[in-house]
């Protein structure tokens, strides 16, 4: 349940905060002054704090500033009136999280409240990385020690402390934006803030001046001036998710800004510098993204630095690794003694392609044991895709990516006679459709990567029962 603070001399303030923040079932403390205000900071740990910018005897900035020196991570929204516009703006300079005008706007401010908390969870919540198998006591722990992870591990130790920027590649769910949290919590900015904005989430108009800000009438709607998440986080981390959904206009300014440092607010003409580390992360394919859709430029500044995570698929026995460790979490978390998955349920789970990766992982783990009833978690309790043994994510692309040691203990169960040459055709099967992959299809290209001849390339396609427009259009489904 979040702890909100609310400080503020008025009364009704404090009443339809409280009122306002029901739904969200976060607890309301209250404090009318700047000293109650402080000593419950102290004393409660609140995860974000609302502030009246107009507090008798201490103005609400001075208090900021004391604030500050208490916990410069801690989400402040500032309650200010129209008329304390300005120094509204010169908070957010300082680096409060955010304003909201008075009279409240009860959706806005439940929306803003929200945001700050997620955000003080991404820079708070620690994510830790495996260490000889021992489960953290707090955080998130990554899990999984395959050699693509440990690859993984390693890119964030390697890149954390350095200040370059990073692109985080993979599928929705395979955990981009923990490893963007572990890169900014080990590096040299860990002190400073971190903001993350997905940029699909926001409308493209919208988009431009929540990032770069704007001047007030800089367009109908624009009334007072508006500090833009880059200046806000002068010396800090921005976590870009999903930058393959930002439009070209904007990719060149993101562009200018890593070069040069600098921009200009929506409707500006004054220069703005900035020192942010931006942090990117995308599920697209972006080097075969079209010019007029991701510009190639932007694209080679980002991939200086590329962490790319496997899908689940692809991780061999990590997925049992995360069911262990999915399976002792929800114990505690629900109270349950589930000892493990019944065989039948645990052939299912790892037949299934996890085309959610991680996350839905997660929540069908939850689902299952939030129903189960004894210490083992049988089938009957797993979502019908699972227990259709349907791979959902287009066909090609499991058999492309699985796993070989998965294949070789399926078929070793199923009492095979003749494994060698399964093993193989499924590995010559899964080469070939990942390189036609790669070259979108083109069989020379694939044949001088291979470095066979076009023929036994084009027989083996034959052999195998490869569709090269299933494996194609497979691609594009991915890049989707
Ligand atoms: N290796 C891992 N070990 C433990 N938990 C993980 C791991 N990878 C991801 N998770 C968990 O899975 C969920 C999804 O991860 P995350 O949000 O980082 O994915 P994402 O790639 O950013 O997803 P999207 O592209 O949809 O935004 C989170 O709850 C995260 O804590």
């Amino acid at each position: 349940m979040p702890l909100i603070l609310v400080i503020d001399d008025d009364r009704s303030v404090q009443h339809l905060v409280t009122q306002a923040l029901k739904p969200l079932k976060a607890e309301v403390l209250t404090a009318q002054s700047a000293d109650d205000g402080l000593a419950q900071i102290r004393e409660r740990s609140p995860e974000v704090v609302l502030l009246d910018i107009l507090l008798p005897e201490t103005s609400g900035l001075e208090l900021y500033r004391r604030v500050y020196d208490l916990d410069p991570k801690l989400p402040i929204i500032f309650i200010t009136s129209v008329s304390s516009g300005e120094t509204a703006i010169e908070a957010i300079k300082l680096g409060a999280y955010d304003y909201i005008h008075k009279p409240l706007d009860v959706e806005q401010l439940r929306d803003k409240v929200q945001q700050a908390v997620e955000i003080r969870r991404l820079m708070h919540e620690p994510v830790v990385l495996p260490d000889a198998g021992t489960e953290p006591h707090e955080g998130d722990l990554l899990v999984g020690n395959s050699p693509e992870m440990m690859e993984v591990y390693k890119g964030i130790g390697r890149v954390a402390p350095q200040d370059v920027t990073v692109l985080i590649r993979g599928e929705s769910g395979t955990g981009k934006e923990l490893v963007a949290r572990a890169i900014y919590q080990h590096s040299r900015r860990a002190n400073g803030p971190f903001l993350a904005i997905n940029c699909a989430a926001i409308p493209e108009g919208l988009l431009e001046s929540e990032l770069f800000g704007h001047e007030k009438g800089a367009f109908s709607g624009a009334v007072t001036t508006r500090i833009g998440k880059f200046e806000q986080c002068d010396g800090g981390t921005i976590f870009l998710d999903e930058i393959g959904d930002m439009s070209p206009m904007l990719q060149s300014k993101v562009l200018r800004l890593l070069q040069e440092r600098q921009f200009e607010r929506v409707g500006g003409n004054k220069t703005i510098r900035v020192n942010v580390r931006i942090i990117a992360a995308t599920h697209r394919d972006l080097e075969n993204m079209p010019e007029e859709k991701f510009r190639s430029d932007l694209y080679y500044r980002l991939n200086g630095f590329v962490i790319t995570l496997p899908p689940v698929r692809d991780r061999g026995d990590d997925l049992l690794i995360l069911i262990d460790h999915f399976l002792k979490r929800f114990n505690r978390e629900l109270a349950k003694q589930v000892q493990g998955l019944s065989p039948e349920a645990l052939n299912l789970m790892m037949r299934y392609g996890w085309p959610g990766n991680v996350r839905e992982l997660q929540s069908i783990l939850r689902q299952a044991m939030l129903q189960s009833t004894g210490p083992v978690l049988i089938a009957d309790f797993l979502p019908g895709d699972v227990r259709s043994g349907r791979r959902r994510n287009g066909g090609a692309a499991p058999e492309a990516g699985a796993d070989l040691n998965r294949f070789i203990r399926e078929r070793l169960e199923a009492d095979s006679k003749d494994l060698y040459a399964e093993s193989i055709e499924f590995l010559e099967s899964a080469l070939i459709r990942r390189v036609l992959t790669a070259t979108g299809g083109n069989q020379s290209r694939a044949s001088e990567i291979l470095g066979i001849a076009r023929g036994s390339l084009r027989n083996k396609i034959r052999s195998l029962g490869i569709s090269i427009d299933r494996v194609v259009s497979d691609s594009e489904d991915e890049a989707d």
